[in-house]
């Protein structure tokens, strides 16, 4: 099964390319980290509580006091906890770091369980949509990488606080800032293709196809096929697969030091 990673920064439209791949002709399955991330620390949930334990003392908002009662717990209010740990400062990128921590892990573990799950079903292609694809070490085990990218940082941010109205301008800006760059994303992607989204969804539809086009080119249905009814082969291709994205990886973070050590 051909894992197609897709991954970009904040509100380049990684949702909307999904919405177009999961739908015909592509019609594949989406696995959606966004959507496990919010599972994995719902009321109640091992992730839950270690956010209560260590944000609950010093964010008095973290918890949505009007919500339906739920004896597992009040559920998190999701923007006091972005405003804890989004931004550019030593506290909110070690909050950050907290976070993931605590999420990451349960969002891996929901991943592959999807993984095996659709690997069973015989297909021959899914989508992993992860907005921190390369920082989560996730894109190791992707096949190809789709890269959805805006050039303009106006259009992305404009975007942004138009789907997400309850933002602030500052909230916006602290989001987009915690991201690593687009171009480390585009250059880890030798393997991949870069989708840029700065005009309308039917130029957007095009590119996708063209993309589409490319990554079946080289990974044709039939290959997938031969990976399925013969497990031995598969299991082989998938640790080569590992092997070398983790070669490619640490050659491009090695290029990228030797670079900033030149400045
Ligand atoms: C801080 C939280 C509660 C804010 O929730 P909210 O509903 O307002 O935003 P949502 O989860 O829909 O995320 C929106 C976008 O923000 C960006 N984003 C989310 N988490 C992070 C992060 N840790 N670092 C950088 N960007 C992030 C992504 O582009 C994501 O698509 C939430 O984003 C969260 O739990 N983040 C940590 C888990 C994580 O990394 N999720 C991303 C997929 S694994
Ligand atoms: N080509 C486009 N033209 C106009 N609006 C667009 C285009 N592409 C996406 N949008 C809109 O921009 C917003 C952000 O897109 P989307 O939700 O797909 O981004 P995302 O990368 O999944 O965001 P996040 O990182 O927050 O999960 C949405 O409201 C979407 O409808």
């Amino acid at each position: 099964m051909l894992i197609i990673g897709l991954t970009g920064s904040i509100a380049t439209g990684k949702s909307t390319v999904s919405g177009i791949l999961s739908t015909p002709p592509y019609s594949l399955p989406i696995i959606d980290a966004d959507l496990l991330a919010r599972k994995v620390v719902e009321p109640g949930s091992a992730g839950y509580k270690a956010i209560v334990n260590y944000f609950g003392p010093s964010t008095p908002d973290l918890l949505l006091d009007d919500a339906p009662p739920n004896p597992s717990g009040k559920p998190l209010n999701r923007p006091a906890l972005g405003r804890r740990v989004f931004g550019s400062t030593e506290e909110r990128k070690r909050d950050r770091a907290v976070l993931n921590g605590i999420v990451h892990p349960a969002v891996r573990w929901e991943v592959y369980k999807a993984l095996i799950y659709y690997y069973l079903r015989g297909q021959w292609a899914v989508v992993l949509d992860v907005p921190l694809l390369f920082e989560s070490g996730m894109d190791l085990i992707c096949g190809t990488v789709i890269v959805v990218g805006v050039h303009d940082p106006e259009i992305q941010m404009a975007r942004l606080r138009a789907r997400d109205a309850h933002l602030t301008a500052e909230d916006a800006e602290n989001r987009v800032r915690s991201q690593g760059d687009a171009e480390f994303r585009g250059t880890t992607t030798a393997r991949g293709v870069v989708v840029w989204n700065d005009a309308d969804k039917a130029e957007l539809e095009t590119a996708v196809k063209s993309a589409m086009t490319s990554i079946a080119a080289s990974s044709p249905r039939w290959w997938a096929w031969t990976l399925l009814v013969a497990p031995p082969v598969g299991f082989g291709v998938a640790a080569w697969n590992l092997v070398v994205n983790f070669a490619t990886k640490k050659g491009w973070e090695r290029k990228k030091q030797e670079e900033k050590a030149k400045l």
